[in-house]
């Protein structure tokens, strides 16, 4: 038989599987040829050893997943170049390649950071083909139409919601609990790195890219875990997905307005919220007046952009005070003077609001020596009791900001619960650990309520 030339990439598509069109690397130093495949589970049918496995089939496109069953061929173990044994599951399917189509074996290889979707081995070029590596997709050939078009049967189909977590770090421990909480409820979760998430804006056709150029298609809801750093462009995203219909666990609105703690703090005063006795001003001329306006040393000194504690200093003499608020002004940063509540010793609370019920709570203590309770700065963290007032305090405070998820920091004073601070994307990692609740998928069931979704 005449071989076939291919070129050092073509498009393959498993029929059998539902996969109609996936970029392979002809890789002739491979014998055996492989294919990307997450949630790899075998299970038993009719005494048989299966293997059911996901597949993302487009190259950066993690919203098109393609659920694959298939009798396990064979198990191998392989080394990997660190010297770990890993074992692989091996399955033989029907593969087709231009006019041909023939039994392929093929590796499971569970590593999302694949260059390609899929690698072709000698095994599978044996007899019929023959590589000329100058050349690419000799046979079939597809532009960005038509594959949408070859896949826009999965672009409709979905057992669960298309949930995008758009943040900055895939690796971040709150960022995979909410991935593995989303898939585990049967979503299909996708991570956006915010930074690389750019948008058209268009009254026609709005619409939302990402790196490398493929449109984003819509998704029933985003979860936006933005930091501190990107909150001003991260914000215009999520207004972006908004207004194309995506309902965000927490709006552009309300982060821009917890991130701004003059904002926050008059919003507090002016719900009658208590709070520490706060000051701002702009003039240095005003300085020693703003001091006395909140009782003098000790006191606490805010940047207006601040988390994990580290833009909070107190200054223990009115002299202190005074030389720390100029220097920061020096430099114009903004910054708030605050009531130092003593009687905390260096305890606070966070509680986790979700949708207006406080879903967990802890007491944060801080490090010998240090007021700040933050456990960025060395505090621990354990499961607190709290009381009704502070509860609806709690509660109030994430209302106010309009934050359907909102972790609550709350100080005791003497005067009773005051309120420290709102975050809007409060971390998952102390507050599960100190509460052994599962706050993720909390987080979960809070964005299907609000779509009304039903299994
Ligand atoms: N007025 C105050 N009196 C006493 N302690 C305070 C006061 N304000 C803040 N603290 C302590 O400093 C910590 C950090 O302050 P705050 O929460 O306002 O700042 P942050 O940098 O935004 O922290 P976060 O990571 O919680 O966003 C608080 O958790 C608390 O322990
Ligand atoms: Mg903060
Ligand atoms: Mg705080």
């Amino acid at each position: 038989m005449k071989k076939t030339i291919i070129g050092s990439e073509e498009w393959c598509s498993f029929e059998h599987f539902g996969i109609p069109a996936i970029k392979a690397r002809v890789d002739s130093g491979a014998k055996t040829s492989s294919i990307q495949a997450n949630n790899i589970k075998v299970f038993q049918k009719d005494s048989d050893s299966w293997v059911s496995f996901q597949v993302n089939p487009l190259q950066d496109n993690r919203s098109i997943t393609i659920l694959c069953e298939s009798k396990l061929h064979d198990t191998r173990m392989i080394k990997s170049s660190s010297g770990i044994s890993e074992v692989r599951y091996v399955i033989k399917a029907p593969v087709r390649i231009g006019h041909q189509t023939f039994d392929i074996e093929l590796t499971l290889a569970n590593r999302d950071t694949m260059e390609f979707r899929m690698l072709l081995g000698r095994e599978a070029l044996n007899s019929r083909f023959v590589v000329d590596p100058s050349e690419t997709f000799q046979l079939d050939q597809y532009d960005e139409n038509q594959l949408s078009e070859l896949y826009a049967a999965f672009k409709t189909e979905k057992n669960g919601l298309k949930i995008a977590l758009l943040a900055s770090n895939p690796e971040l421990y709150s960022n995979k609990r909410i991935i593995e909480a989303g898939e585990a409820r049967g979503h299909h979760m996708v991570f956006l790195n915010a930074e690389q998430v750019y948008m058209k804006l268009d009254a026609a056709d709005p619409q939302i890219r990402y790196r490398g150029g493929n449109i984003i298609s819509e998704f029933d809801a985003v979860i936006p875990r933005i930091k501190p750093s990107v909150t001003f462009y991260g914000c215009a995203l999520i207004r972006q997905f908004d207004s194309m219909g995506a309902y965000c666990l927490n709006s552009a609105e309300a982060i821009g307005s917890s991130r701004d703690k003059l904002l926050a703090t008059q919003l507090f005063a002016k719900h009658d919220i208590n709070i520490p006795t706060t000051g701002f001003a702009k003039s240095p001329l005003d300085t020693k007046d703003l001091i006395k306006m909140v009782n003098g040393a000790p006191l606490i000194i805010k940047l207006l952009e601040s988390t994990q504690g580290k833009g909070v200093v107190l200054a223990e003499t009115n002299k202190a005070a005074e030389s720390v608020i100029n220097a920061f002004k020096s430099i114009k940063t903004n910054i708030l003077v605050q009531e130092f509540i003593k009687e905390a010793n260096g305890q606070d609370i966070r509680c986790f609001v979700v949708q207006n019920k406080v879903v967990a709570s802890m007491q944060r203590q801080a490090e010998k020596g240090e007021f700040r309770a933050n456990i960025h700065q060395g505090g621990s963290a354990s499961k607190v009791k709290i009381t009704a007032e502070e509860r609806k305090l709690a509660i109030k405070a994430a209302k106010i900001l309009n934050l359907p998820v909102a972790g609550v920091d709350i100080i005791r004073s003497n005067k009773g619960p005051l309120l420290l601070e709102v975050n809007s994307s409060p971390g998952l990692e102390g507050i599960e650990a100190a509460t052994g609740l599962d706050i993720a998928n909390i987080m979960i069931e809070a964005v299907e309520k609000k779509l009304k979704f039903k299994r």
